[in-house]
């Protein structure tokens, strides 16, 4: 049983304003926030960093009600290299891409150690297949939905059907997708099955994020309840 999670991309905010841009979205309901983290090696990009994230925390603190998630997707090619300084920085999911490292195992570990949830991403060209064997060490799967590096993408419906073969092999996993998702492209994904929705021109971009976000996790709600997943 999986849950609807909103994780609205902060690469799409206003970044001289992002505590209070992040909070009108928080407050617009979404459960997340995905924090993309690229070095400029791994993806053709630079964006933000542990600082950055340190920054954002002190506006979320964990002392808060309902904390808020710091979804953190690591495009880095070192990946082991910034366990610690996201962890102590206040990430809470650390998602590295499968194709960054030559012993996925060994990178779960240490992210487990440093005290946060681990997600382990593929690339669109990478096949969905390559997770099967560390699929029971992790938390989240995040499947691109674009080539990673830039926002503002469009959806690629193809990497659909990666999406439907984790969800059916696996109905507890958290399967993310990440990449042009917004209202035209959210059914697609919902009906394959992902459960955490990421958003960054659709949410972040919208005159009103929260109408976007109630209507993204109403698709992801409909399809999951359909397939008898939704935790209650
Ligand atoms: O990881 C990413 C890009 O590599 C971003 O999370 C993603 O592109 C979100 O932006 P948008 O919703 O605008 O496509
Ligand atoms: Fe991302």
């Amino acid at each position: 049983m999986v849950q609807p999670i909103i994780s609205p991309s902060i690469l799409a905010s206003d970044f001289a304003n992002l505590g209070s841009h992040c909070k009108c979205i928080v407050n617009g309901g979404a459960e997340w926030l995905h924090l993309d983290v690229m070095d400029g090696h791994f993806v053709p990009n630079i964006s933000l960093g542990a600082p950055i994230i340190a920054s954002l925390r002190k506006q979320f603190p964990r002392s808060d009600p309902n904390p808020v998630f710091f979804d953190c997707h690591m495009m880095v090619s070192n990946p082991e290299q910034w366990i610690e300084d996201i962890a102590k920085a206040g990430g809470d999911g650390y998602t590295f891409h499968f194709e960054a490292t030559d012993d996925a195992l060994r990178t779960i570990k240490k992210v487990k150690a440093a005290g946060m949830k681990v997600g382990v991403s593929v690339k669109p060209k990478t096949p969905v297949e390559v997770l099967f064997p560390i699929v029971e060490e992790i938390d989240l799967a995040l499947v691109m939905t674009v080539e990673p590096g830039f926002g503002g993408q469009k959806f690629m419906p193809e990497m659909m059907a990666k999406v439907e073969i984790l969800r059916n092999k696996y109905p507890d996993l958290n399967i993310e997708v990440d990449g042009g998702l917004a209202k035209d492209t959210i059914d697609a994904a919902a009906k394959a099955g992902a459960n955490v929705i990421v958003g960054g021109t659709s949410v972040f971009g919208a005159e009103n994020p929260a109408e976007v976000i109630d209507f993204l996790r109403s698709s992801v709600a409909t399809s999951l309840t359909a397939k008898g997943l939704l935790t209650k």
